[in-house]
């Protein structure tokens, strides 16, 4: 991936965009109007490029917000009534900032009010398009304003967001007041993506999402440090060196009978490219797991002590533990697995066996190591930031599933990976990926059961071919994702590992 591209894998936050829009307009290298002018083409750009059908003239609603999401429909509404379209304007207040009074004042045509509208404004196959809040949205939609959106998607009209679908919280993806929203089939921002298209309900409602250019790349360092799209990295490619250059994994496995989860861990490992693999299981589930696996090595461990003479060799450079581990060995083995210092890999039954005390866990864990919840189990670590996203939103900016994560690392003191369709990973410090299974990118043959398994494997694998926590979770969730992609219907926990060698192919790796 050259640079350009990774600085384009930036996620802002409504703040973030207001500081860079802030540093351009200050230079005094563009103005406001110029800004919204290129926003209101780069609208029109990306739905002709969408649906080339409509560059034959037809019939569009535009719904303007006082704001500049507003002035950004006015600037729409003259582009597409300039070609010839139809355009029925209708406001919901006049234009309140400079900026959309100069976009409104260009405006020639009729302003409605929203409450004008009714079913004929709407043909089916019309557009609506949606500028009635951005950024700018702090508090839900009223009844009156949610309405033609509802009324657009009934009568089968698509819904074009600028910027945002008026009612998503921009920060969070949340919709505030918990009101239930129309899909845009469309999205077009600017500039970088917000949190708020992938995030929660965001990633659904958003629809296709399009970033449009408007030249203000140069300030992008007034974000300071945002969160960033997981993707690929050059790391990936395995290009020289024996096995024992590229780690050696030890996966902790259950009793008899537990033994399925383990192999799909430690099988994602051995493909990701760990040079060796090793699961160690209770004596007992040696001959089950002996019959299933070939490259991946086995070796007894009862206990914590067993474990900790297995780890006098240094070579198990990153462990991996929790499925299908059982609660009463997580409890016998985390320990010993954190005091080795060593890279490690917590899900499942790890966390689950500290639900009573996660502060013993929290004390034990090191920078090196990584967390990988799904809901259930980031509740049972941290049930106030699970209670908080659980809460209504009714002020935006809401707390985002980003924020649970970036405060549940701080508490951890480690990597803690929240899994979801749009799984955040934050380190402490604050740095974040937002690995995001969420429109054109959407992943739903991954809520299968063992998938979760399959993604604690590629972490590991990473880990002990020396990935940095952040990264091996980040790579490690977009990897997970793109194949599941790959495959497609259909997919089973099973097939994800076999389909990681044509994900790396794909990269040139
Ligand atoms: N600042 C810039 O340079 C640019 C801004 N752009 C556009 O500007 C938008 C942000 O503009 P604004 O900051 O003016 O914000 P918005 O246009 O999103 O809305 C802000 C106004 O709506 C009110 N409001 C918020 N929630 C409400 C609710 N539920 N019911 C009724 N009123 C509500 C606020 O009090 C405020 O007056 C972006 O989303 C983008 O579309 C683009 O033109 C690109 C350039
Ligand atoms: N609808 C979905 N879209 C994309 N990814 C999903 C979806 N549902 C689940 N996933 C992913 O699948 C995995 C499921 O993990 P987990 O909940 O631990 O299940 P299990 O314990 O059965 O393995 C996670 O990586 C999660 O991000
Ligand atoms: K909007």
């Amino acid at each position: 991936m050259c640079d350009e591209a990774a600085q384009r894998r930036e996620i802002l936050t409504t703040r973030q965009m207001r500081a860079v829009e802030g540093a351009a307009i200050g230079s005094g290298s563009v103005t406001g109007s110029a800004l919204m002018e290129r926003a209101g083409a780069g609208v029109l750009c990306e739905m002709l490029a969408l649906w080339p059908e409509f560059e034959r003239p037809g019939h569009a609603v535009i719904l303007c917000g006082p704001g500049n999401n507003g002035g950004d429909g006015y600037v729409v509404a003259r582009l597409l009534a300039e070609r010839g379209w139809q355009v029925r304007l209708a406001a919901l207040a006049p234009p309140a900032t400079p900026d959309a009074q100069v976009a409104a004042a260009c405006w020639q045509g009729a302003v409605a009010t929203l409450s004008d509208l009714g079913p004929e404004d709407f043909p089916p196959g019309s557009l609506c398009i949606d500028a009635l809040f951005g950024t700018g949205l702090v508090r839900p939609l009223a009844p009156g304003i949610a309405a033609p959106l509802r009324l657009a998607a009934a009568q089968g009209c698509r819904i074009v967001a600028i910027d945002i679908l008026s009612g998503l919280c921009a920060d969070s993806g949340r919709v505030l007041g918990g009101l239930d929203l129309p899909r845009a089939a469309l999205t077009v921002s600017f500039q970088r993506a917000k949190l708020g298209h992938v995030l929660a309900q965001g990633g659904n409602l958003s629809g296709v999402l399009r970033i449009v250019d408007i030249g203000i790349d140069g300030w992008m360092a007034a974000a300071g440090v945002p969160a960033r799209f997981a993707g690929p990295v050059p790391a990936l490619a395995k290009r020289a060196g024996h096995k024992y250059d590229h780690g050696h994994a030890l996966v902790l496995g259950g009793g008899p009978g537990q033994g399925g989860a383990a192999r799909l861990t430690a099988r994602a490992a051995l493909r990701i490219g760990a040079g060796l693999v090793t699961l160690a299981c209770p004596p007992e589930a040696l001959p089950e797991n002996a019959a299933r696996l070939d490259a991946v090595m086995l070796r007894p461990v009862a206990d914590r002590a067993g474990l900790e003479h297995l780890l006098e060799n240094p070579r198990f450079n990153a462990l991996g533990l929790g499925p299908g581990l059982g609660l009463d060995r997580a409890r016998d083995l985390v320990p010993a697995v954190l005091a080795s210092g060593r890279a490690a890999l917590l899900d499942a039954d790890a966390l689950t066996a500290f639900a009573d005390a996660p502060e013993a866990l929290f004390a034990a864990l090191h920078p090196g190591a990584v967390l990988t919840p799904h809901g259930g189990e980031f509740a049972r670590l941290f049930p106030d930031l699970a209670q908080r996203l659980a809460t209504p939103a009714e002020t935006g900016p809401a707390f985002s599933r980003l924020d649970a994560a970036r405060q549940a690392a701080e508490r951890a003191g480690c990597v803690v990976l929240l899994k979801g369709p749009d799984t955040v990973i934050a380190a402490p410090g604050g740095e974040a990926r937002v690995a995001a299974a969420v429109g054109e990118a959407q992943a739903p043959w991954l809520a299968t059961a063992g998938a979760g398994d399959v993604l604690s494997g590629i972490v590991t694998g990473l880990l002990a071919r020396g990935f940095a926590p952040l990264e091996a979770a980040a790579t490690g969730a977009w990897l997970h994702a793109e194949a599941a992609r790959d495959f497609g219907p259909g997919l089973i926990a099973e097939d994800l590992p076999e389909r990681i060698p044509a994900v790396l192919r794909a990269l040139g790796c």
